[in-house]
């Protein structure tokens, strides 16, 4: 599986920003859309560009343009919502398409509840955004539903993955790119990375 820790100074500077006990809603909300826009800048290296003929203001010159597949971006509700600004900052022409899955907070096991998929994913990369990769079960789950709606190239951009997720991604679905901000140390007992976020989509949805 590919995976890629982006150890840029902007990304290690605002993912120890997120990191911070008092961090406000607005600032946790800033910082996750930064680091969204950061992973995509990342994450889109390897697309393929193509030479084409424009005319300049000095006549007519040659430029890249991306070539190919378009993109639909993936974000697992809620806390996904929180990089989808900063995804689409990069990529504004992107289809969106929204899952629904949270994780049971006893048996820390994925629970779908609303999907709304873009119709041609064949055609696209999906790009899966989730500030979080703790075991795994929700990315897993969501990549599960995307290739069963004929998604092939697949991507994943997570703010702080666990090594627990990274290797049952990477058992389920080893054609999948992973990129991450962070590879934190580990779960605690009740499934929470460490050190972690603490509860992302709280943190981004004020709800605690
Ligand atoms: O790798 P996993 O063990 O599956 O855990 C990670 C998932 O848990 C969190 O979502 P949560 O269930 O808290 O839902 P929320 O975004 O609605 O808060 C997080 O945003 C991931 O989706
Ligand atoms: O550390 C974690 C694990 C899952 N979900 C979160 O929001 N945080
Ligand atoms: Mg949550």
């Amino acid at each position: 599986m590919k995976l890629v820790e982006v150890n840029h100074p902007l990304v290690q500077h605002k993912i120890g920003l997120l990191r911070a006990a008092d961090i406000s809603t607005r600032q946790f909300r800033q910082l996750a859309s930064e680091l969204g826009s950061l992973l995509t800048y990342e994450a889109t290296k390897d697309f393929d560009t193509e030479t084409v003929s424009i005319e300049s203001w000095n006549g007519p010159i040659e430029v890249q343009r991306i070539q190919g597949k378009k993109v639909t971006v993936v974000p697992i509700l809620r806390a996904g919502l929180g990089m989808l600004d900063g995804v689409l900052e990069l990529l504004p022409s992107a289809r969106i398409s929204v899952v629904g899955i949270y994780r049971d907070e006893e048996t820390l096991q994925p629970v779908p509840y609303f999907n709304k998929l873009a119709a041609d994913l064949d055609q696209r990369i999906a790009i899966v955004i989730d500030p979080m990769l703790a075991t795994g079960g929700s990315l897993i789950a969501t990549v599960d539903l995307l290739k069963q709606h004929a998604a092939k190239h697949i991507k994943a951009l997570v703010l702080v993955a666990a090594p627990e997720g990274i290797a049952a991604l990477q058992k389920a679905h080893p054609d999948v790119a992973l990129y991450t901000a962070a590879i934190d140390d580990g779960l605690n007992q009740q499934g929470y990375i460490l050190p972690g976020l603490g509860d992302a989509g709280d943190k981004l949805f004020g709800t605690k």
